[in-house]
């Protein structure tokens, strides 16, 4: 059993008892909430005739049904608007704050909780959705969660949860040109596996992570539950700090910030703490990586050659056969040159600021293939107008990109934004599953923005380090 780790060090503060089952009883701090999966734990609460304990601890947002073009209401499909009414309702009735698109907060619920300071480190937080781990990545306990743990925390602000154990991954030496958090995230999935981290909670570490901004440390937290860990986080530390300090939540309280601060310093994980394994990767032979197959973990740098199944473990053989015939590639070629149809920018693993100045970066002075539809969808409103303020948009738009507003989108297909027949998608998201992105027949590539705005001028995969920018490079 891991031990001085944040993770033990906030756990323990959060525990209110142990329960017969053998689990804990966890105190969350922020419950998190999306219209997706709130409407039937509230409709559970209603039927036993209870009230949200802690509706100041809760926070809502709209992000999977969400339209990205025209946002009028009613909005043009009947189910999205449903959805929406009932969550406008619910979080009336329960007095829960809502970034409704009015307001201008609107967006993915991983992408407006760290932008609003609303995540901080040493807090649990929890909600109805895999990628929670994302927030993690301010050293908070983040868990994503079914239906009747909503339920639970909505009546008891508590969660009932078995204690994982802790893997320190320690991502050393320095990242080539061209390489970002996704490619670090994509190769730990692909060497440990998409069922690595099953009983564990990951720990990222090293020079790499330390030197990452708050961005790329979200980017790679995200994306932990597809390594199969229940969690991830990074220890709070400077970095994390300056990013806390200009949100909402400190800007006008220095005072709280700092007293805050001291807090944050005391739950870092100790010097010599002890976990339950440790890996080591070398961020100097990370390359720009790419998945070939159909899940997360089958992933390839750019220029290395897709494996032949017969040379993959034993249990691995057989899905990756299937994945190859479904997206058509052959074991021994390289990704590069394989031809894309759609370019998606956005999701919560890769929708942010910084994210979509480095492929504006790729894109400024040049033009989406013609047999490309590429789009740019901002992970949050905020996300959105602050690109806007600095003239992204025009960079995206006069090259050939659709500009949209802000939600999940293409991520996964639940509004308009769909793949088409068995189109195929260089995506910047997290999951590469058959049928995503709302087509049986369509294919996703996983890949970092800057990738997938190679991909969008070249009309297939395309390393972006062959790519110089044609104008001046924003800092
Ligand atoms: C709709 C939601 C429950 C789902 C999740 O839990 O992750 C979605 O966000 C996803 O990425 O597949
Ligand atoms: S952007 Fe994608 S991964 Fe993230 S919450 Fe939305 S659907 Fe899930």
């Amino acid at each position: 059993m891991s031990e001085g780790t944040l993770y033990d060090t906030v756990w323990d503060r959060h525990a209110v008892t142990e329960l017969p089952s053998g689990q804990t009883q966890l105190f969350v701090g922020l419950h998190l909430i999306h219209e997706v999966t709130s409407p039937q734990a509230f409709g559970m609460l209603r039927e036993r005739g209870m009230e949200v304990a802690y509706p100041e601890r809760t926070h809502a947002t709209v992000d999977h049904i969400v339209p990205t073009g025209d946002r009028e209401r009613p909005y043009g499909d009947d189910a999205a608007e449903e959805m929406m009414r009932e969550l406008e309702e619910n979080v009336r009735e329960a007095g829960i704050e809502f970034d409704h698109p009015d307001t201008g907060n609107q967006g993915i619920v991983h992408v407006i909780g760290p932008e609003q300071g609303k995540t901080q480190p040493g807090m649990t937080i929890v909600c109805g959705d895999s990628h929670t781990a994302t927030h993690g990545a301010f050293g908070a306990l983040a868990f994503g969660i079914g239906t009747s743990q909503i339920r639970d925390v909505f009546a008891t602000g508590c969660i009932a949860m078995e204690k994982q154990d802790v893997r320190r991954i320690e991502v050393n030496g320095e990242l080539g040109d061209g390489v970002t958090a996704k490619d670090v995230v994509l190769t730990i999935i692909r060497k440990l596996g998409t069922d690595g981290g099953v009983g564990y909670v990951y720990e990222y570490a090293g020079d790499v992570i330390e030197n990452m901004g708050m961005e790329g440390r979200m980017t790679i937290c995200n994306m932990s539950i597809e390594g199969g860990a229940r969690a991830g986080y990074v220890n709070p530390d400077e970095t994390t700090y300056e990013f806390l300090r200009d949100t909402d939540a400190f800007e006008d309280d220095p005072e709280k910030f700092e007293a805050r601060k001291a807090y944050w310093e005391s739950i870092r994980s100790d010097a010599d703490a002890e976990y339950d394994d440790v890996v080591e990767i070398d961020g100097s032979e990370i390359e720009p990586t790419v998945t070939w197959g159909t899940t997360p973990g089958q992933g390839v740098g750019v220029t290395e050659p897709i494996p032949a199944p017969a040379d993959l473990p034993a249990d691995k053989r057989d899905v990756a056969e299937r994945a190859q015939e479904h997206m058509g590639v052959e074991p021994g070629d390289t990704m590069e040159g394989y031809p894309i149809d759609v370019a998606f920018l956005g999701s919560c693993t890769n929708a942010r600021l910084p994210d979509l100045r480095a492929a504006a970066d790729i894109v400024d002075g040049r033009e989406v293939h013609e047999d490309v539809r590429a789009m740019v969808v901002p992970g949050s409103q905020r996300v959105k107008a602050a690109a806007e303020a600095e003239g992204l948009d025009e960079i995206f738009r006069e090259a050939g990109f659709d500009w949209r507003g802000a939600g999940c989108s293409m991520c996964l297909g639940m509004n308009d934004d769909q793949l088409e027949g068995a189109e195929t998608s260089a995506s910047s998201s997290n999951r590469n599953f058959v049928g995503r992105q709302g087509s049986k027949e369509g294919r996703t590539v996983l890949m970092s923005p800057t990738m997938v705005a190679a991909a969008a001028v070249e009309g297939e995969v395309t390393d972006v380090r062959d790519l110089e920018p044609v104008r001046e490079v924003r800092a």
